[in-house]
């Protein structure tokens, strides 16, 4: 299969067409992220979550990944700290992973890839009302990405996987409460590297203040093998695609500088 030789990322066709001109462009994301190039910022506080497993809604999928929503209309689940001067609200959580386990994260570290990669999305309620006025802003969003590795189950998200088959097809929704997504998180969540970027979809807006953990975190094969057992497509059509490889290419850098929380 394409997973025999590595050398075959090459290969992998993106699920959407990256557009000739970006708006800006000099902000994208993902990126790689060089660790001899990071720069130590001593002002960078922890990170504070204070997420409500009661405001978890439902989960979806919305033909490009699974989304995990979370109610946002209050302050009930916050990220703050970090290198966030404001409050920001989760929205939602979803992944990024590849047809096999040699590449399907997004960002890269010193050029290495990882199976997959989790990123839970808050929005500035500080500074704005609704998640959609958020996101063409440069202080919009802050997303933290997180990276999977293949080794042992991880207890918390086999019920996440266990909703999975029911929303094989795209714009599928089920009913899904009383999730903690703090359980998605490393042990230790003080030791991120930060920059400035943007959506890795389109509409690909460079309002995103990333915070990707050093720390990965471990799930199964086995639960990595139910994500890839989603589709792209709907139910009613006819050629069914299997959701794989659903991560976007590392972008330029452009000068922008990723600081460390540690040294
Ligand atoms: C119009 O608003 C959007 C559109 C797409 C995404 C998804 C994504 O592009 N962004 C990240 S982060 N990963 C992705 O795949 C989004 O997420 C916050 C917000
Ligand atoms: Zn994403």
């Amino acid at each position: 299969t394409a997973c025999s030789s590595k050398f075959v990322l090459s290969q992998v066709h993106p699920m959407w067409q990256e557009p000739l001109a970006i708006p800006g462009g000099d902000r994208q994301s993902p990126i790689d992220i060089v660790e001899r190039k990071s720069v130590f910022d001593s002002k960078l506080k922890p990170l504070v979550t204070n997420y409500d497993p009661k405001t978890c809604q439902q989960i979806w999928n919305n033909g490009y990944s699974f989304l995990v929503e979370y109610d946002d209309t209050t302050d009930k689940s916050t990220l703050k700290g970090g290198p966030l001067q404001d409050q920001f609200r989760l929205c939602q959580f979803h992944f990024h992973w590849g047809e096999c386990n040699s590449w399907g994260s997004e960002h890269t570290v010193d050029r290495r890839l990882f199976p997959a990669e989790l990123h839970l999305v808050h929005w500035n309620a500080d500074k704005y009302n609704l998640f959609e006025e958020a996101v063409v802003e440069d202080n919009g969003l802050a997303v933290i990405g997180v990276f999977l590795k293949i080794g042992k189950r991880h207890e918390g998200l086999q019920k996440l996987v266990d909703a999975l088959p029911v929303i094989r097809h795209k714009d599928s929704v089920v009913e899904f409460t009383k999730f903690d997504p703090a359980c998605l998180l490393p042990p230790n969540i003080d030791d991120y590297w930060t920059y400035h970027g943007s959506l890795t979809t389109p509409p690909l807006t460079e309002a995103v203040t990333w915070i990707v953990m050093k720390q990965h975190i471990e799930v199964s094969h086995d639960q990595l093998a139910v994500f890839r057992s989603l589709l792209f497509t709907a139910a009613e059509e006819e050629v069914q695609k299997s959701m794989v490889n659903n991560f976007r290419g590392t972008q330029p850098l452009r000068g922008r500088t990723v600081r460390s929380s540690f040294t």
